[in-house]
């Protein structure tokens, strides 16, 4: 039951819907603004600075819950986040205001040289055309018909329109091509138009530029918008990128990266990483942000590498470039003066920031590589590479510490290993799976399955991996990825499918209102029970199902009770949609939140109008005689107690009139029992039809009958009713089961007690006494007569 609670606490949209989500919805409907321009960084407070590469507006509501979300994975921690353009992100950091910083990979580059920043401790992976993507690049368009651009060695002389030269997709990418097949960027005129892409592509198409630089997926998606025209555009010199699904004519880099600031706690660097790799692309945080998720972080190096050829500032002065392009520019005046001293200084000098350049970098790779490795660490994931060629697997301590072994107890190592752990029928599924991949050449593939543990269970698993190297044909050389253990997740997931499909299975109706009393889920059971279905009755009150039944006074103990113990329990009558009525055994119980804020009503109930109707009966059979229904014996008592009671209280009479058939033995004994049945119940229908409806005609047993008549004038009334009595038994009876006609008498036995009887006399017992006396007086003077007896006190 506790699971099946925890279940409906949470609405169904997507198990475990994060309790950010309203106030996503609050947000994004009262319109909140931005966080004001400047906050300092305060303790227990993680504000992420995210590069504002559109209005804030509309940034707002895609991004803001990517810090509710942290929130709520990193307890304890207030997480903020901070839109911010280039110079109020500059500004921040020298602040010292930010913690993280979320931004496109030119801008992180620009930013890292700057700053004091570490490396990136996750890669954003973009949805663009509904496909996953995490890596970005270039591409150099014209028109059709220009086809004296066909390669890069023809846009010397050319004009080049471009959104600007800060942008990697659109500059940075293209001119690092350039650079490397050695074509002097000042030999191109670059024409900026500013953002957006499309300008480039108009432009383009208009004639205004003889080619064009875009970032990769801008011409898919002008397409996917309907812009016929660009079919009138090529791509030069296109370069395919397996698992890539856009054209592109340059190498790719990777999109926008997570970093995290020096100064931040290493452990909560790697809660934030494992929180943003968790991310799946059908959570709700993911399609605000129109996102697919969060990958391990990729080598930025490449990056500043393409800034570095393009010299895209910051490194718009650097000296490798600026002295060939000198020397190639005034060849012959540096010829002509040059000395060879100074073609050794200037060499020299070279050399030196080079190498200053390259320890730079090397000393940001290693500590990129470090933070790397924390990162795997924090998330607990154990590694594997796969070397194909080398038919050579090397497996991380931890992938052997998830199943509870060493290294060295596994080795020697190989795919086998993994065979001989993985559960067959998983086993066979995982390996179709990576064929199927592999032959559709992606680049990333995932799967789950279960391993055996050492000490005898299975291990979920969830494996990521990434084909890393291929052959010049495309064939996979170098395979990498990570294994994390998500047996608890599975474990969850199971228990929430068998809650979920025991509240739907079980014949208990279950209702979930919200904190105002409606109607948010119900179940089966529920529609079973009152004939509503969902759809009539989810938004409402349960004040629908009233029935009118009911008091004030009993929704007042039933709201005080919820109200003070948090739970009210009993039976409670509500209506059937049909109108009748339904008695239900209903508990209901208040859901509150952690600062003990009523988020939910829960009412679980049962129909028990089967025990009630099983109690009624139970009740009439200990009052009546089974087979001709009257009150037997003991309602008898109790009703003639009753009557006795009322006449001397309202000064009148009581007749109680002793009846015992006559000759009724020999019916059963020629006919058998079944007729003499037949016969007492014909018997008792005649004599209840002669009584009057407030007296009580009730059977004592055997052949034996009591009238107990109300508000009788005197011994004649009574007498007269009892020949009322005897003249109906005497009626000839026709016996179907026997086929034949009897008639029979009876001897009566009549008292009339009066209410100046004692106490004592006027008991049940001595007036039912002494009416039997009376009655057997009559079966001696010859049977089928009445004889009435004066009562004298
Ligand atoms: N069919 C049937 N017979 C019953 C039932 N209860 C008692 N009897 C029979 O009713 C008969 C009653 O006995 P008596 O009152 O002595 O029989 P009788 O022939 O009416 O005798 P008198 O009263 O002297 O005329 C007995 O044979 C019982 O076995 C019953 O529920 N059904």
């Amino acid at each position: 039951m506790r699971a099946l609670l925890s279940l409906l606490r949470f609405r169904p949209t997507r198990p475990c819907l994060p309790g950010w989500l309203g106030a996503v919805f609050v947000l994004v409907f009262l319109g909140a603004g931005a966080l004001s321009p400047v906050e300092a960084r305060e303790p227990n407070t993680l504000t992420i600075g995210m590069f504002a590469y559109r209005p804030v507006s509309v940034l707002e509501p895609a991004w803001r819950p990517l810090a509710w979300y942290l929130q709520e994975q990193v307890p304890g921690v207030h997480v903020n986040i901070r839109f911010l353009d280039q110079d109020a992100m500059t500004r921040a950091l020298e602040r010292d205001e930010l913690d993280l910083v979320f931004t496109n990979p030119a801008h992180y580059i620009t930013l890292r040289t700057q700053n004091q920043l570490s490396g990136a401790i996750a890669t954003l992976v973009a949805l663009e055309e509904g496909k996953a993507v995490s890596q970005l690049g270039g591409v150099l368009i014209r028109r059709k018909e220009r086809t004296d651009i066909q390669r890069w060695q023809d846009l010397p002389g050319k004009v080049v329109a471009v959104t600007g030269t800060q942008y990697l997709g659109g500059y940075a990418t293209q001119a690092k091509e350039l650079v490397q097949r050695g074509i002097a960027l000042d030999s191109i005129e670059f024409k900026r138009l500013g953002n957006p892409h499309d300008k480039v592509v108009a432009a383009v198409l208009e004639g205004q530029a003889d080619a064009g630089f875009i970032r990769t997926g801008i011409l898919e998606s002008l397409h996917a918008e309907g812009k016929a025209e660009v079919a009138d555009l090529e791509v030069v010199e296109p370069v395919s990128h397996s698992g890539f699904p856009f054209k592109a004519s340059t190498a790719l880099y990777p999109e926008w990266a997570m970093v995290a600031l020096p100064h931040l706690d290493r452990d909560l660097s790697r809660r934030i990483s494992a929180a943003l790799l968790a991310l799946e692309p059908e959570d709700v945080l993911s399609q605000l942000a129109g996102i697919h998720g969060f990958t391990i972080p990729a080598d930025y190096q490449s990056v500043q590498e393409a800034m570095m050829a393009a010299r895209v500032p910051p490194f718009d002065k650097a000296p490798t470039v600026s002295i060939r392009e000198f020397a190639r520019q005034h060849a012959a005046a540096v010829i002509a003066v040059g000395s060879i001293l100074l073609t050794v200084m200037i060499a020299s000098a070279w050399v030196l920031r080079t190498n200053r350049r390259l320890n730079l970098a090397q000393g940001r790779l290693a500590q990129e590589r470090q933070r790397l490795e924390d990162i795997i660490e924090g998330t607990n994931a154990g590694t594997w590479e796969w070397y194909v060629a080398e038919d050579r697997i090397v497996y991380g301590r931890r992938w052997a510490a998830m199943l509870g072994y060493t290294l060295e107890e596994l080795e020697p190592v190989s795919l086998d290993t993994w065979k001989t752990l993985t559960h067959p029928v998983d086993q066979q599924e995982v390996l179709a799976q990576l064929d199927k991949d592999l032959a559709a050449g992606v680049d990333a593939f995932e799967s789950e399955f279960r391993m055996r543990h050492k000490a005898g269970h299975w291990v979920w698993i969830h494996n990521l991996g990434r084909i890393i190297r291929r052959t010049e044909d495309g064939k996979p050389l170098l395979l990498t990825g990570i294994h994390l253990d998500v047996t608890e997740r599975k474990r969850n997931e199971e228990e929430r499918a068998l809650s979920h499909s025991v509240f739907l299975r079980t014949h208990t109706g279950v209702m979930v209102t919200d904190e105002s009393n409606r109607i948010v889920q119900i179940n089966p059971a529920f529609t079973e029970i009152t004939g509503y279905t969902p759809e009539e009755v989810l938004g409402k009150s349960p004040d629908m199902l009233a029935s009118g039944e009911h008091d004030e006074a009993f929704y007042r103990k039933l709201w005080n009770d919820l109200e003070g113990k948090g739970e009210w329990e009993g039976e409670i009558i509500n209506r059937h949609k049909n109108g009748h009525t339904v008695p239900e055994r209903m508990t209901i119980s208040v859901v509150r939140d952690g600062d003990g804020a009523i988020q939910h009503y829960i009412g679980v109930f049962t129909d028990i109008s089967l025990q009630k109707q099983l109690v009624r009966e139970l009740q009439h059979s200990a009052h009546h005689d089974l087979l001709t229904g009257l009150p037997n014996r003991a309602l008898l008592y109790d009703r003639l107690g009753l009557a006795l009671a009322q006449a001397r209280r309202a000064r009148s009479s009581v007749a109680v009139i002793f009846l015992d058939l006559d000759g009724f033995k020999p019916v059963n004994d020629t006919y058998g029992h079944v007729v003499g049945d037949e016969l007492l119940r014909r018997l008792a229908q005649r004599m209840r039809g002669v009584v009057r409806d407030g007296d009580t005609l009730a059977r004592l047993g055997g052949d034996e009958f009591v009238v107990v008549a109300n508000a009788v004038a005197d011994e004649e009334d009574a007498t007269a009713c009892a020949e009322r009595v005897l003249a109906a038994i005497g009626e000839p009876v026709t016996l179907k089961m026997a086929g034949t006609t009897v008639r029979l008498s009876a001897s009566v036995g009549v008292v009339v007690c009066p209410p100046t009887a004692s106490e004592e006399d006027a008991l049940p017992e001595a007036v039912l006494g002494r009416a039997d006396v009376l009655m057997y007086e009559a079966k001696r003077a010859g049977k089928a007569r009445v004889v009435v007896q004066r009562f004298v006190p």
